[in-house]
């Protein structure tokens, strides 16, 4: 299973993410809270193993400063939260992982646009295009529009639900960033309890 914890802008929190067990981390360059320069994410992520995907999170960028950037900081993959429709995503450099927000738990049809990439269901987007920490509708989900496709589950999840979210969605990976923060901080010992409850599952 995947385990992607997003949103990291501390080396203590990226140390922890690593050392637990996390498979993938986010850097988010779209405007937000956890906004960080591609100077910075590069520092955060020098001493990252290979072995650990790091995302860099785009929302509507345009894709030579999404190039600039992935090559900058050594992204292995590049996660888009805007309109980017499937032939940006086609000339993107590095796997994509793409966002759709899921209302009243309809999962879009343009998700078929994207099958050669890796879908991202997460809530609607509220004051910024992700990471609000709010789960959409899992009860309404058609679960067999998602067969074939490799998927992350988010939105909202933390170490209390996530054995739950597993278990309806099956999904490919799972992905959190508020669910692991206290006041707005990633919290050290809630990325760890959040990656412990998903390797336990
Ligand atoms: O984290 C942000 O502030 C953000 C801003 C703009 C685009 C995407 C953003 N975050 C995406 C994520 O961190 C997650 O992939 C996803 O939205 C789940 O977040 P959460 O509900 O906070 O666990």
């Amino acid at each position: 299973m995947w385990i992607k914890i997003c949103g990291l802008s501390t080396q203590a929190a990226v140390d922890m993410a690593v050392a637990s067990g996390a498979t993938h981390i986010g850097f988010v360059f779209a405007e937000s809270k956890r906004q960080v320069t591609p100077e910075y994410a590069k520092y955060l992520a020098k001493n990252v193993p290979k072995t650990v995907k790091k995302v860099g999170l785009f929302v509507d960028e345009d894709l030579a400063v999404v190039q600039e950037i992935v090559a900058k900081v050594g992204l292995d993959m590049v996660q888009l939260h805007g309109q980017e429709s499937a032939d940006y995503a086609a000339q993107v450099s590095v796997p994509v992982i793409k966002a759709f927000g899921i209302k009243d738990g309809k999962i879009p049809d343009a998700i078929a646009d994207f099958k050669a990439h890796t879908i991202l269901l997460d809530a609607p987007p509220a004051q910024f295009a992700g990471g609000s920490g709010q789960a959409f509708d899992w009860d309404k989900v058609d679960l067999t529009a998602l067969d074939g496709y490799r998927f992350f589950v988010a939105g909202g999840l933390n170490p209390e639900n996530v054995g739950q979210a597993i278990a309806i969605f099956k999904p490919t990976g799972v992905d959190v960033s508020s669910g692991v923060e206290s006041e707005g901080v990633k919290d050290l010992e809630k990325i760890k309890k959040f990656i412990l409850k998903v390797r336990r599952q």
